[in-house]
């Protein structure tokens, strides 16, 4: 298994945001972790990164319990904008490049110019959609076998979203690398997912196959999710 979370309660004060979740992620897989919003698949990945911890239970990344130190495994695209807005693209590679001793410049370069990024442009200058495309170029340079993704197509259009896809598709090391990708755009990566996961309010209330529930069940990603969330008393 590359990440286990054993008996995972997370909490904000008097807020929980996982309760008790018991999951193992395989490797070479591409897991959606799917939810509405406020479900708890951002804390899912905060604390797969070691961004936060869990109030009990234990997260491990590749064995090891996760700690701060352990973002070394893990390449992390976040909801948030971290750019330094003076930089260019080319520069922010550089500094990407200084930071992460995994981080594969020639490859960040390679993914700019598929993205058609110029590589002298001020991140300020970029549209929504172009960030998005610079993040994505940013988290799929690392060599690292866990890759997590927090809402990768948020506000962007429907031709930015194709594209993001197909470099993930062409990008990822299906040999070593384990992906989440946690989005309540299904449609989306549904041509992309290996494996499902439905959480809801701090559970994880339904993973499949995604093969065996096309093949056995008849559903889509989308259906099945629908079914999982009705199934709870929980319209959609
Ligand atoms: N820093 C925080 N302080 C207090 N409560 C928080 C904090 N972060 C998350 N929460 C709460 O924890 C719960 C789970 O939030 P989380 O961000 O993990 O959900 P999410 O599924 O990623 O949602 P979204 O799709 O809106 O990002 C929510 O009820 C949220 O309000």
């Amino acid at each position: 298994m590359s990440i286990e979370l054993n008996g995972v309660t997370k909490r904000y004060g008097a807020e929980k945001a996982l309760n008790d979740v018991t999951f193992h992620f395989k490797p070479g897989k591409i897991y959606g972790l799917l939810g509405p919003n406020g479900s708890g698949k951002s804390t899912t990945l905060k604390l797969i990164t070691g961004l936060v911890y869990p109030n009990s239970g234990t997260v491990s990344v590749l064995k090891e319990t996760v700690t701060r130190r352990i973002s070394k495994n893990v390449a992390y695209l976040t909801e948030l904008d971290m750019f330094y807005d003076s930089f260019t693209s080319g520069k922010m590679i550089d500094f990407y490049d200084t930071q992460f001793p995994d981080f594969d410049r020639e490859k960040a370069f390679k993914l700019l110019q598929e993205m058609e990024l110029s590589p002298d442009k001020k991140i300020k200058q970029l549209s929504k959609g172009n960030r998005g495309r610079l993040k994505l170029v940013l988290t799929l340079a690392r060599d690292v076998p866990v890759v997590l993704l927090d809402e990768p197509f948020s506000g962007l259009d429907p031709m930015v979203r194709d594209s993001i896809v197909r470099s993930l598709l062409t990008n990822i090391n299906f040999e070593k690398q384990t992906v989440i990708i946690a989005t309540h755009e299904i449609d989306e990566i549904e041509p992309i997912m290996d494996e499902v996961i439905a959480i809801y309010n701090g559970d994880i209330i339904g993973h499949e196959n995604v093969e065996v529930l096309r093949e056995e069940q008849g559903l889509s990603v989308l259906e099945w999710f629908k079914l999982t969330m009705v199934n709870q008393g929980k319209a959609v």
